[in-house]
């Protein structure tokens, strides 16, 4: 007897719908072995539902994911919408779905995979060993707090409202300890507490929930200071949890320590089984439509839903390895050197495919 599970699948824009084809062939794959089956429904969100529906997060996208057991996204975004009003904008859907759907705590695991540190800007002695996680706070802060336009007698003013309440830091404080106890034990809490009144709040929270995990050893460092850290020494760094602008920028630089941003998955997550993954990056205009998009991240990220959401760890680790196998033997053109063949975005999801049937 199968268990069948329901996944909500929002291609978006760009690159989205060619790389989340590639993950759903693995899903599919792994079907065929294991006892799950897969109810996919499809839904729209970002520029593609701002286009069809006139709004970038449709009520049937948001029920259809409110309903799944599991989401799996590929990005929203592009040059077309960018100067579209505030409301009409791709990345209100992606927003939307994270703040309706409660998802506060965003994972995005940096994990070199073997034979990629040639592909990196950074010399092999410094990654070895980089094996790390940004826990990033994904509902809150500057991204959600208040938004001004105004135009006054002085002239015309923005203004951005950075805003955490103590259950917001309370709860992804205490998830990235709990990682971190079944981890290396390390955790890094990255705040701006030098200017910032938020990150003073934040350090405090930390300090009082630290004696709670006393296996856990942790450190403060300044944003600044650990963006140059992830390029000195990054395999020092075990857990870093952050707030949510800090988190969104240091996980793309982390992303470099793998050798592609294409390589680089993620889960959101809230308090239930309910998830929402996804890769890292975005919708990559420069490269959508080209069949050449590196599919690694979002089929990792598939990989993530299986461990999270369904708990299904053994077909996730499948996943992985078989991605990596893929990678021992070929590239995607972000990965390949200068005048090295590369795969295509379909040959990639079929050759990690034939990878799990052996
Ligand atoms: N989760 C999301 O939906 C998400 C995340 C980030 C950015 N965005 C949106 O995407 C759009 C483009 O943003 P951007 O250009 O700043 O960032 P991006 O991540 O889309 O692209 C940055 C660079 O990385 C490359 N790249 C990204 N993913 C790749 C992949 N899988 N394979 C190979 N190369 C890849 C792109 O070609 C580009 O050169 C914007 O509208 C932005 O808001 C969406
Ligand atoms: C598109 C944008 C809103 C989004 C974010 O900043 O959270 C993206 O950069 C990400 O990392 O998921
Ligand atoms: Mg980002």
């Amino acid at each position: 007897m199968k268990t069948t599970y329901q996944i909500a699948l929002i291609p978006g824009d760009g690159i989205g719908p060619e790389i989340v084809a590639e993950a759903v062939k693995v899903l599919k794959q792994i079907e065929r072995t294991e006892s799950v089956q897969f109810e996919f429904s499809e839904v729209y969100a970002g520029g593609i539902a701002i286009d069809k529906f006139g709004e970038p997060l449709p009520d049937n996208t948001l029920t259809t994911a409110r309903l799944a057991d599991a989401v799996l996204l590929g990005a929203v975004g592009g040059p077309k919408w960018d100067q579209n009003p505030s409301h009409l904008r791709p990345e209100k859907a992606l927003l939307g779905l994270r703040k309706e759907l409660g998802l506060y705590s965003n994972l995005r695991p940096v994990t070199l995979i073997s034979g990629m540190e040639a592909r990196s800007t950074l010399k092999a002695e410094v990654l070895s060993g980089v094996d790390l996680i940004v826990v990033r706070e994904l509902t809150g802060g500057i991204y959600f707090g208040e938004k001004k336009r105004e135009k006054t007698a002085q002239g015309e003013f923005a203004s951005d409202l950075l805003i955490y309440h103590e259950h917001e830091i309370e709860r992804i404080v205490h998830q990235a300890f709990s990682i971190a106890q079944n981890r290396k034990k390390h955790l890094t809490s990255v705040d701006k507490a030098n200017v910032l009144e938020s990150s003073r709040f934040w350090r405090e929270i930390v300090e009082r929930i630290a004696p709670e995990y006393p296996d856990v050893q942790v450190n403060h460092m300044l944003v600044d200071n650990c963006a140059m850290q992830l390029l000195l020494r990054p395999s020092s760094f075990d857990v870093i949890v952050t707030e949510n602008m800090f988190g969104d920028i240091l996980s793309d630089e982390a992303a470099m320590l793998t050798g592609s941003i294409g390589l680089l998955p993620s889960a959101s997550l809230g308090e239930g089984t309910k998830g929402m993954y996804e890769p890292v990056h975005g919708s990559a205009p420069d490269i959508a439509g080209k069949g050449i998009a590196n599919p690694a991240a979002t089929i990792l990220s598939a990989a993530l839903l299986l461990r999270h959401s369904l708990g299904m760890e053994t077909a996730a680790q499948k996943i992985e390895s078989a991605v990596q196998k893929v990678l021992s033997q070929v590239r995607t053109a972000d990965l390949a050197a200068e005048n090295e063949e590369s795969v295509s975005t379909q040959e990639f999801g079929d050759r990690v495919v034939a990878a799990l049937s052996k």
